[in-house]
C-alpha cells in the first residue's frame, strides 16, 4: 500500500509532469505509477512522471515514464520542469547545473527571465525526405531523426485546417507504422511560413494523442527547418500550450522555455486506488 506521496505538478510549455523525489519513489514499481497518476480523472493526470535524485551539488538524476508506463531516454519539456524541480527542492545550486538522463549528461541554465534552457541530444539517424505521407489530395514530406527520443517532422501546409481527429488519426498511423519506425515515433506536424514562428502540433508516443508540446520535437523541427529551409537561429515555435525556442550555440542545441509551477502537495493513496 502506497501512503501519502509528495509531489509537484509542474507545466512545460503545456507538457504537464508530475513530479516526484527519487527517495519518496524508491520502493515502488515506477511504470506503474505512471499508469495510475497520468490517468486524467481518474487520478491527478499528466504527460508522464518524472522522477528526480541528488547527485552532486551540480548535478541532478532523472528518469522519465510516459503515461502509458513506458521508460522515456528524454524528454524536452520534462527536463526544464525537473530543472525547475531540483532548484526549488535546493537539490542543486543553480543557475548552472546539469541533469543526468538516459540520454546522457545535459547542462541546463535557469535564466534570468525565469525560463529554463537545456541542451539538447544532439540529433542522430537523420533521414531527410524518408516519406511521404498521404493526407486525402495532399502529400506531405516526413523527415525522421532522433533527438534523444524518435521524431517524424511533417511538413504541412496549413495545419490550423486539420481537426484534431484528423492529425490523430494520421499521427497514430505513422507512430505505429514498423517498417519505417521500429521503434516507434512522435509525430510533429509543422507549418513554416517566412517571417513567423513555426506552428508545431505533436501526436506523442507513450502518450499516444496530441498534447500540447514536444520539447524534443521542438528540437527535432527547428533543426529540420534550419538545415533544409536555412531558417537562422534561434527558431521560434508556437505550440498548443505557449512557445519554445530552440537555439544554436558553442555548436549545441539548446531548449529554452518556461517551467511553471502548478502545484505542489502530497498526492492520496486513492489516486492510485481504481
Ligand atoms: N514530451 C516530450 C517527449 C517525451 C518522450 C516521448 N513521449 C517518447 O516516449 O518518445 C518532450 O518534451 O520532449
Amino acid at each position: 500500500m502506497v501512503g501519502e506521496l509528495p509531489f509537484m505538478k509542474l507545466s512545460g510549455a503545456g507538457n504537464d509532469f508530475i513530479v516526484l523525489a527519487e527517495e519518496d519513489a524508491a520502493d515502488l514499481d515506477l511504470s506503474w505509477l505512471a499508469r495510475r497518476l497520468c490517468t486524467r480523472a481518474l487520478s491527478l493526470g499528466a504527460d508522464g512522471i518524472i522522477v528526480v535524485g541528488a547527485e552532486r551539488s551540480d548535478a541532478a538524476r532523472i528518469r522519465f515514464y510516459n503515461p502509458d508506463g513506458s521508460l522515456a531516454e528524454m524528454c524536452g519539456n520534462g527536463s526544464r520542469c525537473a530543472a525547475r524541480y531540483a532548484v526549488e527542492r535546493g537539490l542543486v545550486q543553480g543557475p548552472e547545473f546539469h541533469l543526468l538522463t538516459d540520454s546522457g549528461d545535459l547542462p541546463v541554465m535557469a535564466r534570468p527571465d525565469g525560463r529554463f534552457e537545456v541542451v539538447m541530444p544532439e540529433p542522430e539517424q537523420v533521414r531527410f525526405d524518408a516519406m511521404t505521407v498521404e493526407a486525402g489530395e495532399e502529400q506531405w514530406p516526413l523527415h525522421a531523426l532522433w533527438v534523444g527520443v524518435p521524431h517524424a517532422v511533417v511538413f504541412v501546409p496549413d495545419v490550423e485546417r486539420h481537426s484534431d481527429e484528423h492529425l490523430t488519426a494520421l499521427g497514430r498511423a505513422l507512430r505505429y507504422d514498423d517498417k519505417h519506425f521500429p521503434a516507434g515515433t512522435n509525430v510533429n506536424f509543422v507549418e513554416v511560413a517566412p517571417d513567423r514562428p513555426i506552428r508545431q502540433r505533436t501526436y506523442e508516443r507513450g502518450v499516444e494523442a496530441l498534447t500540447k508540446a514536444c520539447g524534443t520535437g521542438a528540437t527535432a523541427t527547428a533543426f529540420v527547418v534550419h538545415t533544409l529551409l536555412d531558417r537562422p537561429w534561434p527558431v521560434d515555435l508556437v505550440v498548443d500550450g505557449g512557445r519554445l525556442t530552440v537555439d544554436q550555440r558553442d555548436g549545441r542545441l539548446w531548449l529554452i522555455g518556461d517551467a511553471r509551477i502548478i502545484a505542489r502537495g502530497t498526492l492520496s493513496p486513492e489516486a492510485l486506488a481504481w
